[in-house]
């Protein structure tokens, strides 16, 4: 399948940046999709730079309804409206700063997929986690509470990110990514049948391009969720170009 590479620009950027970062990705990746995901507030200027492009742009969060007295908060529908075809959703600054559990993330993304958005979920073991040896229950546990029917079939995409990873410089080994991804599979492959074999999986956690095409070359890797490298664009071309062909 073709790879994704995500960039997830979090709380960064003016208007006069966002627009700079976005013309710069604009001619695309030889091998891999792009997708690019700023904040809410510059989703629109975004995601009509990118029109006619092939660089396809989404949100870090959603509301889980459709509208209503939710101050401060955006809701699926609204997203799509505004251009956005995908939405990240579980990603562990919100399931830490925000307090968001698995039922919080499964309703966001039952509400994304009625929207007509491709949701991203996000999960990954804390390093006392992983540690204690709890990495794979953790994941399992995540994608069991909050991946709804209807998600695979959908072309939802799952992004494993380990906490201590993010951010932060360090990486699990090869190893290790390769195993939780066959994990992945596996759980989801139980669940959903064979069309979960076509489910993207990406890698998330101090993605760069010195690591990504090691990283990408991994089994079942089919793809990389970027943060911090995503707000350069040559770095962010950079681990799209490192693809393997
Ligand atoms: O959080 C993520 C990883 O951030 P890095 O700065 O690449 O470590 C992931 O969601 C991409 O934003």
């Amino acid at each position: 399948m073709r790879p994704l590479i995500a960039g997830n620009w979090k709380m960064n950027g003016n208007q006069r940046e966002a627009a700079r970062l976005a013309e710069a990705l604009r001619g695309g990746a030889e091998n891999a999709d792009l997708l690019i995901c700023p904040p809410f507030v510059h989703i629109h200027q975004v995601a009509a730079l990118m029109l006619g492009s092939r660089v396809a742009v989404g949100a870090q969060d959603c509301h889980a309804a459709h509208h209503g007295a939710h101050t401060g908060d955006v809701s699926a529908a609204m997203l799509r409206d505004v251009g956005a075809t995908h939405v990240i959703l579980g990603h562990s600054e919100r399931r830490t700063n925000h307090g968001e559990n698995d039922a919080a993330v499964l309703a966001k993304t039952e509400a994304a997929l009625t929207a007509g958005l491709i949701p991203i979920i996000c999960v990954g073991e804390t390093e006392a986690e992983r540690l204690s040896g709890l990495a794979d229950s953790v994941v399992e546990k995540q994608l069991g509470g909050s991946i709804p029917y209807g998600f695979i079939t959908a072309g939802g995409i799952v992004a494993y990110e380990p906490v201590w990873a993010i951010g932060t410089g360090r990486t699990p080994t090869d190893r290790d990514i390769a195993a939780m991804h066959a994990t992945m599979r596996t759980a989801l492959v139980e669940r959903f049948g064979p069309a979960a074999r076509t489910t993207r999986l990406l890698y998330g956690g101090s993605v760069k391009p010195s690591n990504a095409a090691a990283i990408m070359a991994l089994p079942d890797v089919d793809g990389a969720l970027v943060g911090g490298a995503s707000l350069v664009a040559e770095d962010f071309l950079a681990i799209a170009g490192a693809v393997p062909e």
